[in-house]
């Protein structure tokens, strides 16, 4: 009779050689391919270049030490390189709290040693089988990889798709996308799920940067390169190395300061400011913008050759009202957010006010729709909310701003300065959310703020 054909492959983790040998000696009667190491520490490079249906990970490795800790380490380094591979932790029987502790944290299922071969058997096919199922969906695939990131609508699959593919490379990305649009979250969720998770994560506002300070603020200075420099300073670019440098606002640098970036970035070298000594550095570039660099670069704005050096991956974020479907989903999400942080039994929407928040526009996007339930959580006095409740803005056409708070006589510097205050009162003083609807940048909002002392 034809012996049945064997899948599936496993990577056993134990710092006990026996057991690695009678558990491979076994299981590979049942399996396609058994990879054994006594090295947690080689767990990284083993998952890089080879696929596995599920990992058997030990508790404890060093000797006599039984806190389970490692083991925890490891389990969550592991999720964080693959959050969807099976891991079923191996302990002792007197540790059964701490595998318990372990599957709260994620993993699959656990096995007791010594094992009884029937039941280890079953434990690994039914997790391989478990997983197998969950990945035929790949909506519930993803709210697992990415708990913090809502959204099941077509664009936003389509967004979890790429951070998939390419969270591991260290290809540089760009991400595109309006004011609230989730851009750093999606850089963070990058970062969590590279080979760099447990390096840095550093994120510079470009826009909110002055341009003197920004050479000192991105590679750091020695003491004395200029009057304020009293002691010696490390630069952004220092604090992300090993990790991943988050560039926001990207459109707004002047072409003087897109050069000295562009060449840090060609010679992965930076000169901290009053020094000559080059330092390596070692980092995943992950910029974001919501303007239009392509027009910029029409326009000569951009560098063509910086956008070449930063946009390997393009990620475009599409705002809220074109992910309709997503709105009640994050709208629920939030609820159950603010509910627990302000300790309010919130138990729904009414259908009127799920209505009014999907009509709504959002032209602060997720941000704004975080902040109106946020709002609304505070101030409501009954468990269900109604459209009441939110005080969503009036839809105002340009028509409607312009009423008779000024005249004939008035200047147009009287004119830019009420409007930006009235732009300004009418998104709660959200700059973002202001210099979209102006049509300009933060970092421009801010200079007319001050210009006119508002
Ligand atoms: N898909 C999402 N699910 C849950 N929360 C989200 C989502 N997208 C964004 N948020 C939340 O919305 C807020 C704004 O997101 P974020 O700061 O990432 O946006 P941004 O595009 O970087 O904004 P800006 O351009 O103004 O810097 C954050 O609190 C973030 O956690």
């Amino acid at each position: 009779m034809a012996t049945p054909q064997k899948s599936g492959s496993i990577l056993i983790v134990d710092d006990h050689h026996d057991i690695l040998i009678a558990a491979k000696l076994f299981l590979k009667r049942y399996f396609a391919h058994i990879e054994i190491t006594t090295d947690p520490e080689r767990i990284p490079s083993i998952l890089a270049n080879q696929q596995f249906d599920v990992v058997l990970l030990d508790m404890n490795f060093t000797k006599d030490i039984s806190s389970g800790k490692e083991g925890f380490d490891w389990l969550q380094r592991i999720q964080n390189m693959d959050a969807t591979l099976p891991i079923v932790m191996m302990t002792a029987y007197g540790d059964i709290q701490l595998a318990i502790k372990a599957m709260k944290m994620g993993a699959t299922d656990f096995v007791l040693k010594p094992w009884e071969n029937e039941a280890f058997l079953k434990t690994l096919k039914d997790a391989i089988q478990k997983q197998k199922s969950e990945s035929a969906n790949p909506t519930e695939n993803y709210q697992r990889k990415f708990p913090n990131i809502i959204g099941e609508s077509e664009p936003m699959l389509a967004v979890f798709n790429v951070i998939d593919k390419i969270a591991a490379t260290d290809a540089n990305v760009l991400v595109l996308g309006e004011n609230g649009t989730g851009k750093e979250l999606i850089a963070r969720a990058i970062h969590k799920h590279s080979d760099r998770a447990q390096a840095p994560f550093v994120s510079v506002d470009l826009g909110s940067i002055s341009a003197s300070l920004f050479e000192s603020e991105l590679f750091g200075h020695k003491k004395g390169a200029f009057t304020d420099a009293r002691e010696d300073r490390v630069g952004r670019f220092e604090l992300a190395q090993g990790g991943t440098l988050f560039l926001d606002e990207i459109g707004n640098l002047s072409p003087h300061l897109q050069s000295k970036l562009l060449t840090a970035l060609q010679s992965r070298k930076i000169v901290r400011v009053g020094s000559t000594k080059e330092i390596p550095i070692d980092i995943r570039l992950v910029c974001a913008t919501n303007m239009a660099l392509s027009d910029m670069i029409s326009k000569k704005e951009f560098r063509q050759d910086l956008l070449y050096r930063i946009n390997t991956i393009e990620i475009d974020l599409p705002p809220l009202r074109e992910r309709k479907g997503d709105i009640l989903l994050l709208a629920d999400y939030y609820l159950e957010q603010y509910s627990k942080k302000y300790q309010k039994n919130m138990e729904g929407f009414h259908k009127d006010a799920y209505a009014a928040l999907k009509s709504y526009s959002w032209p602060g996007n997720i941000r704004e729709l975080q902040h109106t339930i946020e709002r609304a959580v505070i101030m409501s006095g009954t468990p269900m909310l109604s459209t009441d409740d939110f005080q969503l803005k009036k839809q105002t056409s340009n028509r409607a701003i312009l009423d008779d708070s000024w005249d004939d006589t008035s200047t147009l510097h009287d004119i830019e300065k009420q409007h930006i205050k009235k732009v300004m009162t009418t998104h709660d003083g959200n700059i973002s959310s202001a210099a979209e609807q102006l049509g300009i940048t933060r970092a421009s909002l801010y200079r007319r703020l001050k210009k006119y002392g508002l």
